[in-house]
């Protein structure tokens, strides 16, 4: 892989403006049968989203992904959200148990909308094994496979019957995957992820090292369809981590899936926590992000989504926030 790059590498060039107002322009988008308000999803982390969040996000027309980590509450929740009339959008591994599961749900006939497979390095046959599992008891539900970080997983894992594939190993925040192991696509994420995109045929999702509002319409740019966001949802007064108070100042935990904290054990530990600042609602910032996105939209010239995927871009090396904070 020659020139890669990363999202603050990147600055998309504007084209002529043809809306009157930015609340003109078309945030919404398609995905899985499903129209949502962004293509944007809170990452499956324990720290991130709770059932209220998933209540509270479905309702008012945003996807989400339940995470894994409750598997015992899944089925009850899959009910839950169905007797409200909303989608139901849960996560599974690949471990054993995990087969029983999907089996039965189909017995019952409760059946997710959306399960995600949640995997570190998810080109594997673990995960080809799992996506052909769902499909042949659920083949109604949509499956979102990952993580990957190359053209060729993308491909084998559509192959398989993945109706999406989750793309990024290490970029994450709270990841420690790029420094304990030395894989993946941190530092390189955005390349890593048009690099994959032009081998999908089906949609893909970019997750992790979104650390601005403007790195979702890059992440369009460049072929993702959703994004995966962890860590600038963290610091919600309604986000599952603990709130703490450091020296007058109120901050939110945030730590990784793959962490010590999470597993309970020090194996395989590729995660790390951290603490993020406290930032007001989660709805705020999804309408912020929906203002920043409408914005993004008229500068590339259009009023629907689907223009920023066309726009030019320069590669301007570290520079673009020529040493600003972004807030
Ligand atoms: N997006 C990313 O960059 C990363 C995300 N994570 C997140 O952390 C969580 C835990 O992930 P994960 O450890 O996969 O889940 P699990 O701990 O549930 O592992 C699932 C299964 O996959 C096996 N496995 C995991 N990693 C590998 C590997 N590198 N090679 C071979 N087998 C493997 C595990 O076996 P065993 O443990 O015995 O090896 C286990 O049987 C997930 O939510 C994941 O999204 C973690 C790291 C990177
Ligand atoms: N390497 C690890 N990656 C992890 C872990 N827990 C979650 N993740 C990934 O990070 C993104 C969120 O990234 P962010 O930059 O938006 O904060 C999340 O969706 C996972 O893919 C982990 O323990 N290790």
């Amino acid at each position: 892989m020659d020139n890669v790059f990363d999202y603050e590498d990147i600055q998309l060039i504007p084209n002529k403006c043809i809306v009157n107002s930015r609340s003109e322009c078309d945030t919404s988008i398609m995905f899985g049968g499903f129209k949502f308000k962004l293509p944007v999803v809170p990452a499956n982390m324990q720290t991130i989203i709770d059932e209220s969040i998933a209540i509270n996000l479905a309702e008012n027309g945003y996807f989400y992904i339940m995470h894994r980590f409750n598997p015992e509450t899944r089925a009850e929740f899959i009910k839950n959200m169905h007797s409200r009339k909303l989608i139901a959008s849960i996560s599974v591994g690949v471990k054993e148990e995990e087969y029983t599961f999907i089996e039965q749900l189909a017995v019952e006939e409760l059946i997710p909308e959306f399960i995600t497979i949640d995997i570190a390095h998810g080109h594997s046959n673990a995960v080809i094994n799992m996506i052909k599992h769902i499909k042949q008891h659920l083949p109604q539900s949509f499956v979102i496979a990952g993580n990957v970080g190359t053209p060729e997983a993308v491909r084998e894992l559509e192959n398989a019957g993945a109706d999406a594939t989750k793309v990024g190993i290490g970029p994450g925040k709270v990841c420690i995957t790029k420094i304990k192991t030395g894989f993946g696509t941190g530092g390189w994420q955005l390349a890593a992820l048009r690099w994959c995109a032009k081998a999908a045929t089906k949609p893909i999702i970019a997750d992790g090292g979104i650390r601005t509002n403007g790195d979702i319409a890059k992440s369009v740019r460049f072929g993702a369809s959703m994004v995966m966001i962890g860590s600038l949802f963290a610091g919600h007064e309604e986000s599952p981590g603990q709130t703490v108070v450091k020296d007058g100042k109120m901050f939110k935990e945030y730590f990784g899936s793959a962490s010590e904290f999470q597993k309970g054990e020090k194996k395989n530990v590729e995660g790390k926590k951290m603490y993020v600042e406290h930032k007001g609602s989660l709805m705020d910032t999804l309408v912020e992000m929906e203002q920043d996105l409408q914005s993004s939209i008229s500068y590339a010239g259009g009023s629907k989504l689907e223009s920023i995927r066309t726009v030019d871009y320069v590669v301007v090396k570290n520079s673009i926030f020529n040493g600003d904070k972004v807030y």
